[in-house]
């Protein structure tokens, strides 16, 4: 890793997004310059409209700017109106874990394989897949539910189970839409601290859209869009 290692996961630079054309035009994110250090859970907050999804789908590689940079884990991943690399599918599975408020795990296999496909679509083995499957549920506590299906699975579980998944490959960058939306507030705050720490233990940078109160003394830090701008930034008060 040499020289990139203190280097933020994340940078935008003066990112820029719309949609449509002409009288339909949405200027959906302007100058959007923010960076995401290593073992840093950072909350994207604001109101509907206010270019949050979109965001998370730029870094993601989902979306493509108008304008600006995006680096991730060091590399110039888009600059001067294009993407620098060929391959955003190997980028993504690489660098990046995706964890969405409704799990989306898939109903015909159990939690292991749920986290183990995750793998497998990287070019693990089964076996191998399986065991750090195993090992990645036992980490955030929900190793005994490794042989269930998500039908049987309460909404904390199944969230967690989604976490070891976004965590399979290893990502050095977690992207969160709304994950804990469909908790109560003693289950969001658990994930909450499991991703805490996940940024803390390997080192990654986590950015987490959320409306919900009740996880914002979780982020280290808390960003505030409007009309597609950075409006302000705080660092939460921090609750025991
Ligand atoms: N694919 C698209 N085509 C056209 N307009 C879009 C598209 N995606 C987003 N927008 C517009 O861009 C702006 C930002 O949308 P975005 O979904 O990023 O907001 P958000 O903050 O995530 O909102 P919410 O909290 O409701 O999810 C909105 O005006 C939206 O209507």
């Amino acid at each position: 890793m040499g020289g990139t290692a203190s280097a933020p996961l994340v940078v935008l630079e003066g990112i820029a997004k719309g949609f449509g054309e002409g009288e339909a035009r949405v200027q959906a994110l302007s100058d959007i310059t923010l960076s995401v250090e290593a073992g840093t859970v950072v909350g994207l907050r604001g109101p509907s409209g206010s270019g949050k999804s979109t965001l998370l789908n730029l870094i993601a590689c989902i979306l493509e700017p108008d304008a600006g940079r995006l680096a991730l884990a060091g590399e110039t991943v888009w600059e001067g109106g294009r993407y620098r690399r060929r391959d955003l599918r190997a980028l993504r599975r690489e660098k990046i874990g995706f964890i969405f408020q409704f799990h989306n795990l898939l109903p015909f296999l159990d939690a292991t394989d749920n986290v183990a496909l995750a793998m497998t679509l990287a070019g693990t083995g089964l076996a191998e897949a399986r065991r750090r499957a195993r090992d990645l549920l036992d980490y955030l506590e929900v190793g005994r539910r490794a042989a269930a299906m998500p039908a049987k699975l309460s909404g904390g579980e199944a969230q967690r189970v989604a976490i070891a998944r976004a965590l399979a490959n290893r990502p050095r960058i977690i992207l969160a839409d709304e994950p804990t939306a469909a908790l109560d507030s003693e289950r969001a705050r658990v994930v909450m601290d499991l991703l805490r720490q996940v940024a803390r233990e390997q080192r990654a940078a986590i950015l987490v859209v959320t409306h919900d109160e009740k996880i914002f003394d979780r982020f280290d830090r808390l960003v505030s869009l409007r009309d597609g701008r950075i409006e302000s930034e705080l660092v939460p008060a921090k609750a025991a």
